[in-house]
């Protein structure tokens, strides 16, 4: 295929004129042909006109093969005319310092770097099979709406925003862009270790689910678009509902409500009656919020316990009577009283 005949189409709505545009380039296919895509883009007469740069970080790992992909970038950097910042961090000392596992510190050193340049935005090469993988991970794990929500395109600030200009394109297309130019890139040897989940659900699931439904990525990256709109309307519909309806506290003797002052323990209550008169998606939703402002994420199970506890639809080994109770993880526990459902959490 000739050069210049397979375009990336990069998300214009997530680029703006006049601003700094920082693409973080691990030296992987698709960091490399977003580079090469916006390069492209800004030089064409009817230009991003955006100024780009582009942040290659190294995490302090993989040893001869990190030193080789921060080559890679500085040369591809030079060859595009794109200045180019290389940031070193330490990962097993984050790892040492906070407790978080391997991938958590480089992502969230990677991020921290990332986000301290003098940018505007920071553009990331997730696409459409990243989120594909995202949302089915979700999935696996018993996600909600805000988890099926997956990667965001757009992520606002205090300092640049991140942005995700592939998010639509499928892995194949960048393949295909790079092969096209004759551009090489490098291969994380870490993507073929199947020990990891993201890794096996590429390899092995979405493979097996592509025989039912070849369209299976695109739906599932289409779930992601809707389940982030359901979430920003529930984000903003519930807290005037959550100020009506989530009594703090627990009810005292002689009338009134106290809050637990002991370290760690929290309660709130919810009234069974205005429960009742709200649609089931609505009441759902105010029981997750009221326990997740106790600090404590239901899982779907959880949830449909507390609502039969409630009187609302039936749970094998729930009674819904005055009296009963439930004791579920981290501490939390609901009591139904003849009026409330009391949530208390010991933590
Ligand atoms: N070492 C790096 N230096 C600069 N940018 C990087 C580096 N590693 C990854 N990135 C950027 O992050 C994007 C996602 O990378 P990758 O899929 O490896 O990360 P992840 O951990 O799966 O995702 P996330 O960035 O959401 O944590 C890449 O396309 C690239 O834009």
């Amino acid at each position: 295929m000739a050069k210049g005949t397979i375009m990336l189409p990069l998300d214009a709505a997530l680029l703006r004129k006049g601003e700094r545009v920082c693409c973080a380039v691990s030296g992987g296919a698709d960091s490399t042909a977003m580079l090469l895509a916006m390069v492209e883009a800004n030089a064409r007469k009817e230009s991003l006109g955006i100024e780009l740069s582009a942040a290659h970080v190294h995490h302090g790992l993989r040893g001869a093969e990190a030193d080789a992909d921060e080559a890679f970038v500085r040369e591809l950097c030079q060859r595009l005319g794109v200045p180019l910042t290389l940031v070193h961090v330490d990962t097993p000392a984050r790892m040492a310092d906070e407790g978080e596992g391997l991938e958590e510190a480089a992502r969230n050193l990677r991020y921290e770097a990332l986000r301290g340049l003098p940018v505007d935005a920071i553009a990331t090469a997730h696409h459409l099979d990243d989120q594909a993988e995202t949302v089915l991970m979700k999935l696996l794990r018993g996600a909600w709406t805000e988890g099926l929500a997956g990667i965001a395109p757009e992520v606002q600030a205090d300092g640049p925003r991140t942005i995700r200009p592939l998010l639509r394109v499928r892995k194949a297309e960048i393949l295909e862009f790079l092969e096209a130019r004759g551009q090489a890139w490098r291969e994380d040897s870490t993507n073929r270790d199947l020990s990891l989940t993201r890794n096996r659900v590429r390899h092995d699931l979405l493979p097996v689910l592509r025989q039912f439904n070849p369209q299976i990525d695109a739906l599932l990256a289409g779930m992601a678009d809707v389940a982030r709109d359901e979430e920003a309307y529930w984000q903003d519909q519930l807290p005037p509902l959550l100020r009506q309806m989530v009594l703090p506290g627990k009810p005292v003797r002689g009338g009134g409500r106290a809050s637990s002052t002991a370290v760690g323990s929290a309660s709130c209550a919810l009234e069974i009656e205005r429960l009742k008169a709200l649609p089931a998606a609505m009441r759902r939703r105010v029981l997750r919020a009221a326990v997740r402002g106790l600090g404590h994420r239901l899982t779907a199970e959880e949830t449909a316990k507390i609502l039969a506890l409630a009187g609302f639809g039936g749970y094998p080994g729930v009674l819904g009577k005055i009296g009963s109770r439930l004791e579920l993880r981290e501490g939390l526990r609901v009591e139904r009283s003849a009026r409330e459902l009391q949530i208390s959490r010991q933590g």
